[in-house]
């Protein structure tokens, strides 16, 4: 299974849900969206309204990525604005197992993400209580960024434990995926590959999104 997750960090804020829609229809699975607030990360994004407007307007699951320090004080207005999946960084929560429960206690998809240099054995005695785990392929902040291949073995390594212990996760990529740089991906593992400049920034979204898709299919097809 490749799912593609387009980063709307890329979109035209002007025309949001226009951006939105282009790439539902061109056959995105889920809308990932990037928050950020200049502590955790360097850069500030958007917070809950954000989500709220576009719950109405899409029926794809809602991924929020949150690069947010204090995280639990913000998980519940994430998920009554409409999140689907909420997930934090090992980083940036000091309390883990206390944070995924909370986003379980509002029905939301707890996930848990690791910066390029965080190795998988900061997670491994939370796996059983998550939906998701997202490996950052880039330092997070920015789009637009190099993949940094180095994480590729951690995703092999983490997709042979779920096989292992017969765990029910989707592992998730982000950060500079495109048609090449998805392939060591879903060969590795990945479920879903988020995609932000690699298709907002092309003359033709849904081209680029199936270019994608393809490329990681084409990987599972050998
Ligand atoms: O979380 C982040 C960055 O911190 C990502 O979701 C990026 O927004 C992905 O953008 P590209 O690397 O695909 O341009
Ligand atoms: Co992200």
């Amino acid at each position: 299974m490749v799912k593609i997750a387009p980063s709307i960090l890329a979109a035209n804020f002007a025309k949001l849900g226009e951006e939105v829609l282009e790439v539902e229809k061109a056959g995105a699975e889920l809308i990932h969206i990037d928050v950020m607030d200049g502590h955790f990360v360097p850069n500030i994004t958007m917070g809950p309204i954000v989500v709220e407007a576009l719950r109405p307007l899409t029926k794809l699951p809602l991924d929020v990525h949150l690069m947010i320090e204090n995280a639990d004080q913000y998980i519940e207005a994430f998920a009554k604005a409409g999140a689907d999946y909420i997930t934090v960084h090992v980083e940036a929560c000091p309390h883990l197992h206390r944070t995924i429960q909370l986003i379980r206690t509002f029905g939301v998809k707890p996930g848990v993400v690791l910066n390029p240099h965080t190795p998988i054995e900061t997670i491994q005695h939370v796996l059983e209580d998550i939906d998701m785990v997202l490996f950052m392929t880039v330092n997070p902040g920015f789009g637009g960024q190099k993949f940094i291949h180095s994480v590729v073995p951690k995703v092999k390594q983490l997709a042979d434990i779920i096989r292992q212990r017969n765990l029910s996760i989707e592992i998730e990529i982000d950060g500079g995926i495109n048609e090449e740089t998805i392939k060591p991906c879903v060969e590795a593992g990945a479920t879903i590959l988020v995609a932000g400049s690699a298709i907002y920034n092309a003359p033709d979204k849904g081209k680029a999104l199936q270019a994608i898709k393809e490329a990681g299919l084409s990987v599972l097809a050998k």
